[in-house]
């Protein structure tokens, strides 16, 4: 079975403040500065993104912005919230160059997008950084997933997708049944403008199969079959995948830490 990486003992359930911006990563987050703060606009009171007030109606939902360019996450994350019953809106990151995932772990990933996604909105952020741990591969893809086949990202999602899944497979050609074991796993961050950060994880254990299956979900889905399944997770209907997954998971435990961090 795979293990969790080593970041989760240290990391995971952890709320520090830091001053907005002081963080790693911080030299690597594009050209973007505090002044040009969009979406938080109307949560904003009179300072700057380090400063934000609400200034919105108590009962508006808060909104909070997903940083991710992948649809499907936001897709997900908004059917997860609206289960757990959380007065958020959650918008898409506005246009802009995307922020380089240089972190050597999930939970650094997830932080580095979620502070820029802060810094440049103004607005509370959440983020994930996930991926597929094989363990006849050691632990990989882990946090090179995205890019496994070496296809940049300028490539379309789906052609990324179905190279790093025919990349995956081949190197398991010869790995037999009782080798195939892997994991997804999510770190998920939460940043406030204020510098409140807190990271949680989740994860998803089961093994790969050798032909692809199914056409929902993204990325490795129709490779991985969960632990107690029959259908990959590409085959699973996008409830019961939330229900078990990696990031169902990790955004379940993130429902509690907005209510904590944003008092609602
Ligand atoms: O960084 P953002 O913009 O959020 O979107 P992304 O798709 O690049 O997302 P990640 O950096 O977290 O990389 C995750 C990769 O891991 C794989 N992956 C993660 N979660 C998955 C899931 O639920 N099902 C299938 N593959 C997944 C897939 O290949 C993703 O491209
Ligand atoms: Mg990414």
């Amino acid at each position: 079975m795979t293990r969790p990486p080593d970041e989760w003992a240290v990391v995971s359930g952890s709320t520090h403040r830091e001053p907005a911006g002081s963080g790693p990563g911080e030299g690597e987050l594009g050209e973007r500065g505090p002044g040009e703060s969009r979406l938080g606009e109307s949560y904003l009171g009179e300072g700057g993104p380090g400063e934000g007030r609400p200034v919105e109606s108590r009962d508006a939902p808060r909104r909070v912005v997903l940083a991710s360019r992948n649809d499907a996450k936001l897709v997900e994350l908004r059917r997860i919230l609206a289960v757990a019953g959380l007065a958020v809106e959650l918008v898409a990151l506005p246009d802009g160059p995307d922020v380089p995932e240089t972190g050597a772990t999930f939970a650094e990933n997830a932080l580095i997008k979620a502070r820029d996604a802060a810094r440049v909105t103004g607005l509370p952020a959440v983020a994930d950084d996930s991926g597929l741990a094989v363990d006849a591969l050691g632990g990989m893809p882990g946090v090179l997933s995205a890019r496994w086949s070496g296809l940049l990202p300028g490539a379309g999602r789906a052609e990324r997708d179905a190279a790093n899944n025919a990349l995956v497979l081949a190197q398991l050609a010869d790995v037999p049944e009782e080798r195939r074991g892997a994991a997804f796993v999510c770190a998920a961050a939460v940043v406030t403008p204020d510098g409140a950060e807190q990271v949680v994880h989740g994860q998803m254990c089961g093994r790969l199969v050798r032909v692809p299956r199914g056409d929902g979900g993204f990325g490795y889905d129709p490779l991985f079959l969960p632990d107690g399944q029959n259908r990959t997770s590409a085959e699973l209907s996008p409830a019961e995948k939330d229900a078990i997954s990696h990031r169902g998971r990790a955004f379940g435990q993130l429902a509690g830490v907005l209510r904590e961090l944003l008092a609602i």
